[in-house]
């Protein structure tokens, strides 16, 4: 354990050697897996074959399966791209910027019996090698990259592994589960059919 905390990985395969000595164990500590994300400088040679944008929406490429223990993908946003408000499927879930800026905004859990506007906690813009964290506990979000001239990467570990989760209307607070779809795999993209019979959050 002490050893991980001092690691700084060099590549990104490097940081995926660490998150699977980590994760070996069942315990998990926020702030030193944060730590560790953070540390890892952003290098586009590591990256770019997970890299893969779509023009329409921002894309999910796994790039590791963590042995079912976790997932690690890349996300890629192009101008404008964002996602709906959504919660985490009582994962936790650690976001770090390998490129561009993306903001990300925080609501509350709206009250299931009301029908109003959601409340919004926070508004924060994550910048290059940031590591930011989310659980259902902390609350729901919001992710956008609202550049309309650089497009964004992030990289996203999400302990355990889920493949739904609930996405909610701004408006109203009702919620709808959605399955969500990887744009590729290991850096191979997912054939057509596949990625059409599900819905990307
Ligand atoms: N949690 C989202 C991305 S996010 O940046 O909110 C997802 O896995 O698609
Ligand atoms: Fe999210």
């Amino acid at each position: 354990m002490e050893q991980t905390e001092v690691l700084k990985p060099q590549t990104l395969d490097e940081l995926i050697q660490i998150l699977h000595q980590i994760f070996s164990s069942d315990t998990i500590n926020v702030e030193e897996v944060q730590n560790i994300m953070e540390s890892y400088e952003s290098n586009p040679l590591d990256w770019m074959k997970y890299a893969q944008f779509d023009q329409y929406r921002y894309t999910r490429n796994l790039v590791d399966h963590g042995n079912g223990k976790f997932n690690l993908m890349i996300l890629c946003w192009g101008e404008g791209h964002g996602s709906s408000i959504h919660d985490h499927t009582d994962s936790h879930c650690f976001l770090k910027m390998l490129q561009g800026n993306l903001k990300e905004t925080l609501f509350e859990w709206p009250d299931k019996k009301i029908n109003e506007e959601m409340v919004k906690k926070s508004e924060n813009v994550l910048k290059e090698n940031q590591c930011a964290y989310i659980n259902d506990s902390i609350g729901l979000h919001r992710v956008e990259n609202s550049s309309h001239t650089e497009s964004a990467v992030s990289l996203h570990l999400y302990i355990p592994p889920f493949d739904a989760c609930n996405t909610f209307d701004q408006r109203t607070g009702h919620k709808n589960k959605v399955t969500m779809t990887f744009w590729s795999k290991f850096g191979n993209k997912t054939p057509f059919e596949t990625a059409l019979s599900h819905e990307n959050n």
